[in-house]
């Protein structure tokens, strides 16, 4: 990001424009020309102005032997030493202004390859995301983003350390002496075919060393996710088994691709330094005046230096063949996963709703009608409570509004029907937590504003009584909450989520017992804030603890298929399971 440039503006240049076409390497190239020419011109700087090297050291070479025979002074020598620190210092200069553009090129493809990702899973529905494992999926990705970058990092570093900086040692020998330059250029083009011939071996040792990574990725969360379970199943001996030939397995091809991609550059620069005796040969007899053409000791010292430095390059080009090899299959991975995101990522909060639902009900594709007949009507400033027996449909009725589940008779959003919005109108609409808090493995700030600058962490923090909590932690807000949040506890999760979901509140807001791990007087505080931001928003809460309904603007009781609606009070006397199960909570309060 170039200085003073903010993320919206990155949006509108950079970023954007790589969406176009994100499943295209070349795509990447093109929007970040910027930093790409800066990397091109101070690479040429460079790299050409490495000839300065041998050139100085023949230099130096012959006015030492000048000085030597008097036919120069030592002055002559000091002013030689100093103009060529001088030049060193300018080329090293150009060399740290290259880097600099190079690293700042692969961040920005880097990011720009992670948005891409993740704008994509943001579009995916939530049964999507639950049948491809979105957790694993994204983890493996990213992964291969980042080995896919530093390939192009390496790439692009190597075009001109090594690529340009071969063409300029290579004219440079051409000119001292061309029969000669030609004899000694056959012997790299040897060491590239070489490598040639081992792609193939090093591509596949990468392919099976990226493989077992991506399983000892998942077998790691699923260590971690299931701990509790296979200990109390006494299935950790087991597991730990299968775990440990995971971890062999990585190491083993960890070991194997490692040791291919570090014995292959030796071997290519022991061929490539062959030539040197051939420089030895013909050199002598330049110098002696019986060669192909007239040599000094200068041209003689330029010459085999300028070699010595071709030779090393030369076998740096295995080297970044190889790691060009590496990123082609991290590339190949993720490619399927770079499609361009839907044209709108970002959809604006739509004013308050009204809600109506008429004679609605819910059943999933091929399955039984879990619910029906449903009416009731709500309007901004509400909270209407539902409950019923455990699987009554209580979820099923939230996911209608998430777009999850199809619905029969009419469930109307300001007079529209849900069902005609398109996806982006019923985000906008639509806030949700359900049972599973979805933590991202990432901080307590990110958790809950998901990049959004704007929103005070603190004060949603706050709001759902978990301010003083994550302020004891070791980086208050910034405390890294491990992989789905295992370094809170359930009712800390849980707010995280809430606190997440009120961050980014909608018109209409459906909670889905979001107080199951809470105790009594964190969740009754927690509801009078949510009281007062329902001025303008209608919620629907589903829980089972019923002791807070009373506070409830309309209950609805789920059962068998059936649903009812009314007041609390109403629903006390019409619904006799309803009132027998808020006087079991209430005598339960009154215990307590
Ligand atoms: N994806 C699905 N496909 C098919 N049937 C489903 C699906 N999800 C839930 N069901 C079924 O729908 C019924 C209602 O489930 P739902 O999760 O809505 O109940 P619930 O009232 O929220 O339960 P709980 O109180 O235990 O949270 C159950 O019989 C369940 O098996």
């Amino acid at each position: 990001m170039a200085e003073g440039t903010t993320m919206c503006d990155r949006k509108e240049s950079g970023i954007r424009t790589a969406w176009k076409k994100p499943d295209q390497i070349g795509s990447y190239f093109v929007t970040e020309w910027k930093p790409l020419l800066a990397v091109t011109v101070s690479g040429l700087i460079y790299n050409i102005g490495l000839l300065a090297g041998p050139w100085f050291e023949g230099r130096l070479a012959q006015c030492l032997l000048d000085v030597f025979t008097g036919k120069k002074f030592f002055t002559d020598m000091l002013l030689l030493v100093c103009a060529y620190v001088a030049v060193i210092g300018f080329v090293q200069g150009a060399r740290y202004i290259k880097r600099f553009y190079v690293r700042r090129f692969a961040n920005d493809i880097n990011r720009s390859m992670k948005q891409v990702l993740y704008g994509n899973l943001v579009h995916k529905s939530v049964g999507e995301l639950e049948k491809e494992g979105a957790g694993s999926l994204l983890t493996k990705a990213v992964s291969d983003v980042d080995a896919c970058v530093e390939g192009i990092r390496k790439f692009t570093t190597e075009i001109f350390d090594t690529g340009i900086a071969l063409l300029a040692y290579a004219a440079m020998l051409l000119w001292y002496d061309w029969r000669l330059a030609l004899l000694c250029l056959l012997f790299p083009p040897f060491s590239y075919l070489m490598a040639e011939k081992m792609k193939t071996v090093v591509e596949r040792s990468n392919a099976a060393y990226k493989e077992s990574a991506g399983r000892l990725n998942t077998a790691t969360l699923d260590r971690a996710g299931n701990a509790v379970t296979y200990r109390i199943y006494g299935c950790e001996k087991q597991r730990s088994g299968m775990y440990e030939k995971q971890l062999d397995d990585y190491e083993k091809t960890a070991v194997r691709a490692g040791m291919q991609v570090v014995a292959m550059p030796p071997l290519y620069q022991v061929i490539s330094m062959g030539s040197t005796v051939l420089i030895l040969y013909f050199g002598s007899k330049n110098v002696l005046n019986s060669g192909w053409t007239v040599w000094n000791i200068a041209a003689f010292t330029t010459f085999l230096s300028c070699y010595g430095k071709l030779a090393v390059k030369s076998s740096k080009a295995a080297k970044l063949f190889n790691s060009v090899q590496k990123a082609n299959v991290s590339w190949k991975r993720i490619r399927p996963l770079l499609t361009e995101p839907p044209e709108e990522t970002e959809e604006k909060t739509a004013g308050a709703v009204s809600l109506k639902l008429d004679q609605a009900g819910g059943a999933y594709p091929g399955g039984k009608q879990i619910f029906d007949g449903l009416t009731i009507s709500a309007k901004p400033g509400q909270i209407i409570g539902i409950t019923g027996p455990v699987a009554c449909g209580k979820s099923t009725l939230g996911k209608i509004f998430l777009g999850e589940v199809p619905y029969t008779g009419h469930v109307l959003l300001n007079g529209k029907e849900l069902s005609e919005y398109s996806d982006r109108e019923r985000r906008s609409m639509v806030g949700w937590q359900g049972h599973d808090p979805e933590l991202l493995a990432d901080s307590v700030r990110n958790n809950v504003a998901l990049g959004e600058e704007q929103i005070d962490v603190g004060r949603e923090l706050s709001r759902v009584c978990l301010d003083r909590e994550v302020s004891e932690m070791e980086n208050g807000i910034d405390t890294l909450v491990g992989s789905r949040g295992v370094r809170l506890s359930g009712g800390q999760q849980a707010r995280t989520a809430l606190a997440r979901t009120l961050s980014h509140a909608k018109p209409l807001i459906v909670l889905d017992d979001p107080f199951a791990a809470l105790d009594r007087n964190t969740e009754e505080e927690i509801f009078r804030e949510l009281k007062a931001m329902s001025k303008d928003r209608i919620i629907l809460l589903i829980s089972h603890r019923l002791y807070l309904f009373g506070q409830m603007d309309q209950v609805i009781w789920m059962e068998n298929g059936q649903t009812q609606t009314g007041t609390h009070e109403k629903m006390l006397q019409i619904v006799p399971e309803y009132a027998n199960l808020c006087k079991v909570w209430k005598e339960g309060a009154d215990h307590a």
